[in-house]
This record gives structure tokens, sequence and C-alpha cells, in this order.
């Protein structure tokens, strides 16, 4: 105020002069200098509202470009201001890095403080627990293939139909819901899941209502705290969490009973995420059983389904690769039933799954952390605190990393498993520097193990039971938008009823 007052006495181009002063040195104090600082504004422009939309537009293409210059820059994205990091230079370095905080990140990009936000958090505002919940979820998998087919079996069946005709489907949407069905049996169980009020109420909450967050980034981060409020998409949210509460309580207390009814008759029930999140949440931290059981579904339904879509895009123009893939399932469940094995046993399988992410994984940055304290990197690249960094991805396209890095080739990483010293990156649940699609470091995905095994047996049953094949006006197979890569919920396929060799 007192500059204010100050500045009102002064002649007119001191002022200015002061102003100018000022902005320079916010932004000298805001960006350090070692780093520099990618101005997307143009001309005149004083706010970055259109810069934001050029960048939605082709934001991709300028950070690659841009990376080819700079190792490290700042740069407004459409969803903020982000630290870009390189990947091939930084990835190693940042992986297990505890300054950095993914946990942060999303509570400021994805409003995760904010009421009918919380799920996004991927389960992380409860820290660590998230992490001891999806590795008991990885330890019950050998325990629940056979249920993973049974599910999937059924809502297959559902919704693409015995219908032996070829008939066009869009394809995102409905593996969203088949991957809905699989995850809530061994998630919460049958009972719930199988309800098509849940089920309608999950599929939106974490499909299109997702998209209350783009709408809350177009207004400034002051505003946030009141607008949300206001709303309608923010309001349809927190209905819609509120939907899946009065949904999910009756089913936690009749679990809470059951298990108790259980203990004392000595009883050793399959337990799921429902019990782990309990039995978490019981050794001290305060939780909220139904954002946190939301969170996994959030974590699981838009990936898995984005990533069965894409692999399906990229075989199913290859009727050799459908055949050989279908084959290897056939060899699999004859020699091992729904089991473990079978997992391991579909190796053309995981290879195809993994090339399709190093080509078209879900963002061009990732490893998003929040800096939780001003640090350098070993070359000096100065990390300063509060400002979200994520890392490029781009090497996974390299020739030198990859030869011929644009083809589509579904057993590069099947011969991968061939090199000795490099077997144990070329399984598709495996992180590394070369091949981010699950991120990589102490925040890499842990539910990466359940996720791959239930796509694998997914597309197994889709494999056997149908044939497919492309529509004859394509819309294109993905859209993009900004740093994001998500498979089109609007392309169709062509599916038909075939006679299966083998019962599934
Ligand atoms: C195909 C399916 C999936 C894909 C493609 C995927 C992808 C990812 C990626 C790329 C990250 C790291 C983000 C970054 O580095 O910026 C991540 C983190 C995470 N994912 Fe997944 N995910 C999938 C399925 C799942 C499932 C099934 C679960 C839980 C059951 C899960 C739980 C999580 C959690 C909790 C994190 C945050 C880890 C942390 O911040 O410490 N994901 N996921």
């Amino acid at each position: 105020m007192a500059i204010l007052e100050f500045m009102d006495h002064l002649p007119p181009s001191a002022s200015w002069a002061i102003a100018a002063l000022f902005l320079v040195l916010w932004k000298y104090l805001s960006f350090p200098t070692e780093i520099p600082v990618i101005e997307t504004r143009k001309g005149a422009e004083v706010s970055y509202a259109k810069a934001k939309q050029r960048f939605t537009a082709g934001g991709a293409s300028l950070i690659r470009f841009t990376e080819a210059k700079f190792k490290a820059f700042f740069i407004i994205t459409d969803l903020g201001e982000r630290l870009i990091l390189s990947g091939q230079r930084y990835a190693h370095e940042l992986r297990n890095e505890t300054r950095l905080d993914s946990g942060l990140f999303l509570e400021k990009d994805l409003y995760t403080t904010l009421p009918g936000f919380e799920p996004f958090s991927n389960g992380r505002r409860h820290g660590r627990i998230t992490h001891d919940i999806v590795a008991r979820l990885t330890r019950t998998i050998p325990a629940v293939v056979q249920p993973i087919a049974e599910e999937a079996s059924l809502s297959i069946r559902e919704v693409w139909t015995d219908e032996k005709e070829w008939h066009a489907i869009n394809i995102q949407p409905s593996l969203a819901r088949i991957i809905a069905s699989v995850a809530g049996r061994i998630y919460i169980g049958e009972e719930l899941s199988r309800n098509p009020r849940w089920l309608d109420a999950i599929l939106s909450y974490t499909g299109k209502d997702v998209l209350a967050i783009y709408v809350l980034k177009k207004w400034p981060e002051w505003t946030i705290p009141l607008v949300h409020w206001l709303l309608p998409s923010c309001r349809n949210l927190r209905r819609r969490q509120q939907e899946l509460r009065q949904l999910l309580l009756p089913v936690i207390a009749q679990r809470r009973e059951q298990r108790a009814r259980q203990a004392s008759n000595k009883e050793k029930p399959q337990l799921d995420i429902l019990d782990f999140i309990e039995e978490s949440a019981h050794r001290g931290e305060a939780y909220d059983p139904v954002i946190s059981t939301i969170a996994f579904f959030f974590a699981t339904i838009p990936t898995a389904s984005d990533l069965l879509t894409k692999v399906i895009f990229d075989i199913v123009s290859r009727p050799d690769l459908v055949a050989e893939l279908r084959q290897e399932v056939i060899g699999a469940v004859e020699s091992h039933g729904w089991s473990r094995n079978t997992i391991h046993s579909l190796k053309r399988m995981d290879s195809a799954i993994k090339e399709t992410q190093r080509l078209q994984p879900v963002s061009s940055i990732l490893m998003r952390r929040l800096a939780t304290e001003t640090f350098a990197l070993k070359d000096g690249t100065v990390i300063p605190k509060g400002k979200i960094v994520g890392v490029t991805i781009h090497h996974m396209w390299d020739a030198e990393l990859y030869p011929e890095p644009k083809k589509y080739d579904p057993y590069r990483f099947l011969r991968m498993k061939e090199n000795p010293g490099q077997e144990h990156k070329a399984h598709a649940v495996a992180t590394s520097v070369e091949h981010m699609g699950f991120g990589h470091g102490n925040a890499a995905c842990p539910g990466r193990f359940f996720a791959v095994a239930a796509v694998k047996v997914i597309l197994s049953h889709i494999l056997v039971r149908y044939e497919i094949k492309s529509v004859e006006s394509e819309m294109p197979r993905t859209l993009s938008a900004g740093i994001s890569c998500i498979a089109n919920p609007m392309a169709q396929l062509m599916v038909r009823r075939r006679e299966e060799e083998i019962a599934l």
C-alpha cells in the first residue's frame, strides 16, 4: 500500500520504470537464470490464455523441439508452469529423489484437496499406504487370475455380445466398462461390481466427470477456492462422489461384519482392496475408505482401458500377428488353465503390449513431481522449491535405443529378452530409463503388475472369442491435448463373435 502511495507522487515515467524493474525482478526471482524460460505468449499478449490454447493443440511438438536445444527449461503448458527435464539425461538421477514429491504434484495439479477431487490423488494422500496396498494387491495376483478371467468372460460377453454378424463398437468406452467390472470384482467384490448403478457411476466419475479438472484450469489460481463451489462440472463431480459413497458404505459395513464373523470362525477369506485399505488405515493414518477405494478405480479404469485400446488398434490391421497371439493364448491356457503361469507364458503378447506403450505412452512428460526444497542436480541445474518438474520420454523414440524407432515392431521386446543383460528390462512391467511407460523410480506405477495381468487376460478372451477389423471411415485413433495422448473414445472397430478353439 505504502509503495502504491509513494508511486502516486512520482512522475508517470518514473512509475513505469519502477514497475518494469519489479517485473524483471519477479521474473528473475521466480525462474533462476540458469534454466531458460520458453516464452509461449506471442506479440502483445499479456496473459497466457491464448498460449495455453496453442499448447493444447501443439504442445507435445513444442516440448520435443525445445528439448533438442535445452536439456532443462521452464514453460507454461496448458496445465500450468512446468520445469521440463530431458529424460535421457536426468531420469536416472531423479528416479529416487526424495526432494521431489509425486503426491504434492497431484495435490497441486489435480486439486486433490478440493471436495470431489480427492480420489484423483491416486490414493497418494495416504502416502506410502497406497504403495503398501498396491503391493498387497500384487501379491494376490496368482490367486485372482481365475476370478479376473471369469469376470472378463462375463463382461466381454455382455458388452461385445455373441452377435455373429459384424457390428461396430466404440472400443475405448467398451473396454473401460469391461475393466471396471474386472477391477471391481477384484477390488471390492462381485456384489457391488456387477451393480449397474455402481458401474455407471464409477465410469462417469473416472471418465467424463474428470473433465472438471480442465474446467478449473481455465480459472486463475486465486479464484479456485471459490469457483469450484459454483461451477456445474465441479458440483456434478461432488454429487457423483456422493452417489458412489452411498453405494459403497453399506458394502463396507457388511464387509466389516463378515470379516469379524470369519475371524471368529478362524476362516481365511481371499482379501481385497477394501480389506487392505481397512488394515493399512488401522495402522495409524486417518483415512476415508470411500475416497481411497474410488482412487484405485481412478488409477485403473482410464489407464488400463487406454492401453488396451491402443494395443488392439496396433494389432488389428496385422492378421498374422492376431493369429500368432491367439495361438499363444490357446497354448498357454491349454497348458496352465488360468494361473500365474499363463500370464508369464504370454510372452509375445507381453512384448506387443510394451511396444504399444513405447510408441504411445499416456503422456510425453512423466515422473511428474513437486520440488519440496531447492536443490541442485549433479550438473549444477537448480530445481527451485515449489516448482513442478516433469521428465520427457522422447528418447523412447530414439534410433540409438530402438532401431527403426517409429516402426511398430511387436516382437522387439521378445528379442530383447534374448540379449544377456537386457532381459530384465524387456518385460511389460519393467521400468527403466529406456522405457518409462509406467513412469520410473520410487513413484513409478505400483499397479502395473495387476494392470498388465488384467490386460493380458482380457485381451486373451477378445482374441479367442472375436474377430476384429477396422471400420471403413476411420476416426483418429488417438487424441492429443498438450502433452497427453489418449485413445479416442469415439473411434470404432468392427467385431463379430467367432467359434473359439478352446473354452475359456
Ligand atoms: C495400464 C494401466 C496403467 C498405466 C498405463 C499406469 C500408468 C502410470 C504412470 C505412468 C504413473 C507414473 C506417473 C508419473 O511418473 O508421472 C503411475 C502412477 C501410479 N499408478 Fe498407475 N498405471 C496403470 C494402472 C494402475 C493401477 C491398476 C493402479 C492401482 C491398482 C495404479 C496405481 C498408481 C499409483 C498409486 C501411482 C502413483 C505412484 C506414486 O506417486 O508414488 N496404476 N501410473
